[in-house]
């Protein structure tokens, strides 16, 4: 595994999916057989690195005073000049080399230099400044992070692609702005942001140059399928999504250009820059992300305007971005019927540059009147099903009771020991990752191979140990997931953990973290009174974090030492009553299979502040395939609970239309009634 960087530093603690394969393929013998591995990926490592001391804005200003170097401040980067310019052969547009063209990022420390495009660590930086070896100087350079192979690849299918006035049949030409919506745009707009047409792929391929226009380093191929009276687009780029990050329109943006508009996808970008003329960039993963190695390129603009789409989603993503973009620059134009993306807005007709005149400032005072509120009200009142969040697609009971996750919200989970906490969490999480959740994992006490190979057998829902050949197709698809892993293990701070999962949120964009569990932060205090006093605490900074960083915590938390044959309340979460307080859902794994046979758990859902419902569901466990998800064909049912004492409604979980709520009492083989512990049977 990546440990040691090239400055010698043991910084990794984030570690990213692809780190963990390799860990993999190399442990258990049974899985060491099988096809040939292909060649390991190194470059796709490099911007993951993340400092084990955290650098703050002040340490950076202080060291470069410290040590002679000029500098300005910029909006989310220090500026000052490249030590790394003589290094390379590349210069700037007008073949000078640019002052203070090294750009700093205030958060990480991370720096780029925009001459050379050498980038490295802020430990890097410090040893070429202190003449401890030669650092970035043989580090990544961004322009030649791609493969050669991948390099190949961008060339030849950009040179079998033409651009769409130069097909040879003026229908194929005419199919394709229909599919893309390119009805309105012009030629001039495609030839101005160099668009062409793959004719085999029936793809758009949008060019991503580096900066200065020097060459052409990756390209997304944007596809589309019609459905219905819909199309879906499907998109893939080259190199690798997550290896590789890159603005279109950057050609275009002349150095003089002092406000942008940014999208969040290259079709918007087209539409916006032929009717308003105003520069505008795409980011490459849409609303997915920001990576902060994109954020010296936007450090010229003094005003950003971000017009991200159309939905919830689009404006709770421009929210996020414009905290990294540093929001007193930033402007947001909010989804609405008036206001769809720009594409679309183009194509109704609409006035685009009077949709972003009424772009709303992203800065907000700490004290807001209702007047700024309304509109934000507005949006979630009108956007009911987006704003109840991200939806399970393995667990819809789940969705019944909760309504779906949140950002900002805090959850607590907690169950027997032994009685598959960390199986039906890594389950729950992979089903919200793989439907776009940014996902950080903090597992503290299984080992994160172990882990990955719990979370790939979930997502390929079997056994891959019997099925090896197919370890590459599923284990890439995986990868593609936007997963991550902190690489703690056993007993750690809760300060280290919380500065880990702040710097995942700002580099990944992280929107879920999972810690599993609370108890390797309480240290090894003895006293019972002060584990409970670290446990609060503990809590109460992982409220904060959650609020503060608009991001949902999953916390796993044992319980108290209980009779096996009670069930679990609220109140057996170990600790004062601080931790079911805090959180906005209290989750429990109900464990009766001495009860009710292998296998079999049910969840709780005790708590849940966005709406009150709780409730109580059969979950059924299958060994091979490790998941818990509801077989399509069972019985199972969802009893909705009204208050402590007693339950109102059960309905049909498998979803039988016209299924009227009944009133219900607990049978033995349905869910057991939470509250009252059932000591019909004996347990063992
Ligand atoms: N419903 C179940 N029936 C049988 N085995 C299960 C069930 N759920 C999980 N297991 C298995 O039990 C083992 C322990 O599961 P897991 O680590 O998820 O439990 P846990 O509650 O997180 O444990 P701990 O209390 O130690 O944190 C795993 O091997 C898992 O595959």
């Amino acid at each position: 595994m990546w440990v040691l960087l090239r400055s010698g530093y043991p910084l990794r603690i984030l570690l990213p999916l692809r780190g963990l394969w390799m860990g993999w393929r190399g442990l258990p013998r049974s899985l060491a057989v099988g096809p040939p591995r292909r060649r390991y990926r190194k470059e796709a490592l490099a911007a993951l690195e993340v400092p084990v001391l955290p650098v703050t804005a002040t340490e950076i200003r202080q060291y470069l005073r410290a040590h002679g170097i000029p500098f300005q401040d910029g909006h989310s980067c220090v500026r000052a000049p490249s030590p790394f310019v003589g290094a390379s052969k590349l210069k700037d547009e007008t073949g000078a080399a640019t002052s203070f063209s090294l750009f700093i990022d205030k958060t990480t420390g991370r720096f780029l230099c925009m001459t050379s495009l050498a980038e490295g660590s802020w430990e890097d930086f410090q040893a070429s400044v202190e003449g401890r070896g030669d650092g970035a100087r043989e580090g990544v350079l961004l322009s030649e992070a791609p493969e050669a192979e991948d390099s190949e690849e961008v060339q030849r299918i950009w040179d079998r692609a033409v651009p769409l006035w130069e097909l040879p049949e003026p229908k194929e030409a005419q199919l394709a702005r229909v599919m893309f919506g390119l009805t309105k745009v012009t030629d001039d707009t495609l030839k101005r942001f160099s668009v062409r047409y793959l004719r085999p792929a029936h793809s758009l391929v949008f060019p991503w140059f580096s900066p200065g226009g020097l060459g052409l380093r990756g390209l997304k191929l944007l596809g589309a399928e019609g459905q219905g009276d819909r199309v879906h687009y499907m998109e893939t780029t080259i190199p690798q999504a997550g290896a590789f990050h890159n603005l279109f329109g950057l050609p275009l943006i002349s150095r003089r250009d002092v406000e942008v508009v940014l999208t969040s996808r290259e079709l918007d970008s087209l539409a916006l820059s032929q009717s308003t003329g105003l520069p505008t960039l795409a980011l490459p993963r849409g609303t997915a992300c920001l990576p902060p190695v994109l954020l010296p390129y936007l450090e010229q603009f003094r005003r950003i305007v971000l017009w991200l789409g159309d939905d919830l989603r689009s404006w709770e993503a421009a929210k996020l971005f414009a905290r990294k973009l540093n929001p007193k620059r930033c402007s947001l134009v909010r989804p609405g019927d008036q206001q769809p993306s720009p594409l679309e807005a183009l194509n109704q007709g609409l006035n685009l540059s009077r949709i972003l005149r009424t772009a709303l400032p992203a800065w907000h005072k700490s004290i807001v009147s209702f007047r700024q509120l309304r509109e934000e009200v507005l949006g979630e009142l009108s956007n009911v099903e987006q704003a109840a969040g991200v939806r399970w697609s393995r667990f819809p009971d789940l969705n019944r009771l909760l309504k779906g996750h949140r950002k900002g919200e805090l959850t607590v989970f907690t169950g027997p020991t032994g009685s598959g906490k960390t199986t039906f969490i890594s389950e729950y999480a992979l089903d919200l990752c793989t439907q776009g959740v940014n996902t950080l994992w903090g597992s503290f006490e299984i080992s994160n191979v172990r882990l990955a190979r719990v979370m790939l057998t979930q997502f390929a829902v079997g056994r891959l140990e019997e099925q090896l050949d197919k370890y590459d197709e599923w284990a890439d698809r995986f990868e593609d997931l936007p997963l991550y892993f902190m690489t703690f293990h056993g007993q750690q701070s809760i300060r280290t953990v919380i500065d880990t999962m702040q710097h995942a949120v700002y580099v990944y964009d992280i929107c879920h973290v999972v810690i599993d569990n609370l108890q390797f932060m309480m240290g090894h205090e003895q006293l019972s009174t002060d584990r409970i006093a670290a446990q609060d605490y503990i809590i109460g900074a992982f409220r904060k974090f959650a609020t503060d960083s608009s991001c949902h915590v999953t916390l796993v938390i044992h319980p108290r030492k209980e009779d096996d044959d009670k069930e679990l309340q609220t109140a057996s979460i170990f600790g004062s009553a601080k931790a079911s307080q805090e959180a906005d859902n209290v989750l429990i794994l109900q464990d009766r299979r001495l009860v009710t046979g292998p296998g079999k758990r049910y969840l709780q859902v005790s708590k849940n502040r966005f709406d009150g419902d709780v409730g109580v569901f059969p979950l059924e466990f299958n060994k091979s395939s490790l998941t818990f998800s509801i077989p399509p064909k069972s019985k199972a049912r969802l009893k909705k609970i009204k208050d402590d004492n007693g339950l109102v409604a059960k309905k049909p979980s498998s979803g039988k239309k016209g299924a009227v709520p009944q009133i219900s009492e607990t049978h033995s083989d349905q869910a057991p009634n939470p509250n009252k512990p059932d000591l019909s049977k004996p347990s063992r």
